[in-house]
């Protein structure tokens, strides 16, 4: 990753100015982490804000993106190595953003020592005030004294009596997410796959096109600069740039979608419905990225889709996100899917893609496994077992509804349905593999269910059961 201050910032010799004034890379980098632990902001979303108001593109703005990201996951095992440092475990919020920005550059950037911790002090300055810049300066001496395996050797438990706990610290999990990731790949035999979930959680995804059916081909979006997706016929990995410049993405034709993502629509899309088959309903829709390949696939069917979600401006992003397929939409309704507006069998397929803690998404939000905790489950999971009950009720006899989560944790995934099966008389669980016959080793928790991962097919870790009303 190509350092801003490498560029024209330093004097001949490696030897970086005293009394340099800061790059925009590293000012935007931490104007973000404030944002973030200020006003609770997701990296992703305030970043491009940040980089247009410092004014940074290419290169630069690469830098700044993977600083903050780096600094936001890494964030757990980052405070540890300072606080090791540290004379006094007490550290201003503000410090400690401009610390774990330096502890990233140092550890996994390869900006020169000198570099970080220069840069580091200048942003105190800038930032922060004179008074921390010698503590900053001396903490992170004190880091680049041994590099990131090093440090974990030093701090983390035992592999062999603490593996969770090990995991945790030179993974940078919270441990109790370790202990679900465990759980949850043992449970489809792949307890020894760990390390590997853990790391891909730690790489930042590449950027996935969906082209909407009807509305934008493959071709158009490969001559933006891509290559085909793996799993999904609709998808191109964007070779780089922004988005937003694909005309088809600012139309509306195509749009940024996971391939994990790409193919729950396609499954939902793709099952056999005995009867009818004219009226799709997604019930959790917001902010709309299924609902907009439904809604392209619907006609095709000679059918339409009912987007409906609780939260009106969620609500909003799907009306906006599904401008271009407006043919395949009966419309967007604010709604709580627990209550639902209704009548009891209407629909032929219905989509439950249900609130969840995320925690397969976590290479996407690089902050939200700090935020979320395991009481979180308490509240989300009654929540899916009554979406998905009340999915069924809206499903005709012979209907499909498919339970999607974008996490593997085996209470949001075989825990909802199997209570939601074994509740109930009237619907069965079928096979979700015929419906995505390109994918391979996705095997779920449950006989039938589909389970993604990062690790093996490079997507978000979606969970996929079909159930069938009887
Ligand atoms: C995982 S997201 C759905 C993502 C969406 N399908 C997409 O592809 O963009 C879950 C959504 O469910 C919504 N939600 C939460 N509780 C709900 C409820 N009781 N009824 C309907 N939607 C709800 C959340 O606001 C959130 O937008």
């Amino acid at each position: 990753m190509a350092d801003p201050r490498a560029r024209g910032g330093g004097r001949p010799g490696g030897r970086p100015p005293r009394r340099a004034t800061v790059d925009p890379a590293r000012l935007a980098a931490y104007d973000v982490l404030r944002a973030v632990r200020v006003e609770d902001a997701y990296a992703n979303l305030v970043l491009p804000r940040v980089l247009r108001q410092h004014g940074l593109t290419g290169r630069d703005a690469a830098f700044t993106t993977e600083l903050v990201s780096g600094a936001v996951r890494r964030q757990g095992t980052y405070d540890l190595v300072v606080d090791a440092c540290l004379a006094k475990p007490r550290l201003e919020a503000k410090v400690r953003d401009v610390l774990r920005l330096g502890v990233h550059q140092l550890f996994a950037m390869r900006v020169p020592t000198h570099a970080a911790i220069s840069t580091s002090v200048d942003l105190t300055r800038a930032r922060v005030g004179v008074g921390p810049a010698g503590l900053v300066n001396a903490v992170l001496r004190r880091v680049a004294e041994t590099d990131h395996a090093g440090w974990v050797r030093r701090l983390a438990p035992d592999p062999g009596t603490d593996p969770d706990g090990f995991s945790a610290v030179a993974h940078a999990h919270p441990r109790w997410v370790v202990a679900a990731l465990r759980e949850a790949l043992a449970a489809g035999g792949r307890g020894d796959e760990l390390e590997a979930l853990l790391d891909a959680d730690n790489a930042p995804p590449r950027v996935v096109l969906v082209a909407r059916p009807g509305h934008a081909g493959v071709d158009e979006l490969l001559a933006a600069g891509g290559e085909r997706g793996r799993w999904s016929p609709h998808a191109v990995e964007l070779a780089g740039g922004e988005p937003s410049a694909v005309s088809a993405v600012a139309e509306g034709r195509a749009g940024v979608q996971d391939e994990g993502s790409q193919l729950v629509a396609l499954a939902l899309a793709a099952a056999d419905t005995a009867g009818g088959d004219e009226r799709w309903l997604d019930l959790c829709a917001g902010p709309g990225g299924k609902a907009a390949l439904l809604a392209a696939l619907a006609p095709a069917a000679g059918a339409r889709l009912l987007a409906s979600e609780r939260q009106p401006h969620r609500a909003a992003l799907v009306a906006h996100g599904t401008r271009a397929v407006r043919d395949g939409l009966v419309g967007v309704v604010a709604a709580d899917g627990t209550a639902p507006a209704w009548r009891p069998g209407a629909f032929d397929r219905v989509l439950v893609d249900a609130p969840c803690s995320g925690l397969g998404a976590l290479r996407r939000r690089p902050e939200s496994r700090w935020r979320r905790t395991a009481d979180d489950l308490d509240a989300l999971v009654p929540l899916q077992r009554t979406l998905l009950g009340s999915a069924l009720d809206a499903t005709r006899p012979g209907g499909v509804v498919l339970y999607a989560t974008c996490s593997p944790v085996l209470a949001e995934t075989a825990g909802v349905v199997s209570d939601v099966l074994a509740a109930r008389d009237d619907v069965r669980l079928e096979d979700a593999a015929p419906l995505l016959p390109q994918l391979a080793d996705a095997a779920g928790p449950l006989a039938g269910t589909l389970q993604l991962w990062p690790h093996r097919h490079g997507t978000d870790a979606m969970f996929l059961a079909l159930l069938r009303r009887g």
